[in-house]
């Protein structure tokens, strides 16, 4: 059976002629059917690029981009994201967005059905008591729990999540990124997470594998399998050495990434050819009687040779 996703050297570039910049080049990956994988990258090397092909948001130049075999043509709803700007209908309730959702994907279910799935992936997220409520009336991590519950709610086969919680802060990051890999290792939907934090990165994925900066494109790196049991204690895993170790194999490449592919200029200073006036030596009030600069090619140096 083929991979439920496979990139084969899958290359691209935006703009054309001179402005062309390679943004990924030679990608290969191979996710299996409930894998829970982490991309990390620095921002801007092009994580959001690499989920756009695989969403069929944008095509690959050169290689392919395929899930159970065949060329992803466009998006599809076995293909949900989770964005990490929540992208919530702001006029509609928290029940509402996921129903508008459901509505589309399930429109032969009965209206019974289609409410009661609205409500189970609510609760899932816990935000039953929230169901009734704005956008506006709810906090950034409520809101990116509205997003998850969304995306699950329509059944995808995986499971793409763009920095979804960027933009909380690092207690509510916490508390989300537990609830989510509570929620796939009941449902064990295959997840692709995207993220520049390599703790967020370790604690909730079982492959990480590192998109790396380059001159020409950014590429895969050496993935790390995280070996690690499940419910993951936060707690107990960052003072863990097995973990420490894994983050510093994870941040070296990192790091080493990013100095390879900072060229190197080397410049050559002159510096200028007037040489400062000398403010000690009392000088004419008048602009016109100012000595000239005094210029460093001008200067007559002589040399002395003494014997000692
Ligand atoms: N549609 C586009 N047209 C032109 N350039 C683009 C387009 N989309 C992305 N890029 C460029 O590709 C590069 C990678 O962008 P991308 O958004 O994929 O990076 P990222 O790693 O997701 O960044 P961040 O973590 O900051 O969101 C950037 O230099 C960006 O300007």
């Amino acid at each position: 059976m083929p991979p439920i996703l496979q990139l084969t050297s899958a290359s691209k570039s935006f703009g054309r002629g001179y402005a062309q910049t390679t943004v990924l080049r030679d990608l290969n990956l191979t996710v299996e059917e409930g894998d829970f994988v982490s991309i990390i990258g620095y921002s801007g090397t092009g994580k959001s690029t690499l989920i756009n092909l695989v969403a069929g948001l944008l095509k690959p130049d050169t290689g392919t981009a395929k899930m159970d075999g065949a060329d992803i043509k466009g998006p599809g709803p076995e293909r949900g994201i989770v964005f990490q700007n929540y992208s919530l209908l702001p006029w509609l309730t928290v029940t509402e967005n996921v129903r508008l959702a459901v509505d589309q994907i399930f429109p032969k279910m009965s209206e019974k059905e289609r409410a009661d799935r609205a409500a189970e992936y609510i609760d899932m997220v816990k935000l039953t008591p929230a169901s009734g409520k704005l956008p506006r009336e709810l906090s950034g991590g409520m809101r990116q729990r509205v997003s998850v519950a969304r995306t699950l709610a329509v059944n995808p086969r995986i499971l793409l999540l763009d920095e979804p919680l960027s933009a909380l802060d690092a207690l509510t990051r916490a508390t989300l990124q537990d609830e989510i890999a509570d929620i796939w290792q009941k449902n064990r939907t295959t997840v692709i997470w995207i993220t520049n934090d390599p703790d967020e990165a370790l604690l909730v994925a079982d492959r990480v594998i590192p998109l790396l900066p380059g001159r020409d494109g950014a590429t895969l790196g050496e993935e790390i399998t995280v070996d690690l049991a499940r419910p993951r204690d936060r707690k107990q895993l960052l003072g863990m050495l097995e973990f420490k170790d894994l983050k510093l194999r994870l941040v070296n490449t990192l790091l080493g990434a990013k100095k390879d592919s900072t060229p190197v200029v080397t410049k050559k200073l002159s510096p200028p050819d007037i040489l400062p006036e000398d403010l000690a030596k009392p000088r004419s009030s008048s602009f016109f009687d100012r000595p000239a600069p005094r210029r460093r090619s001008q200067l007559h140096r002589e040399e002395l040779q003494i014997e000692v």
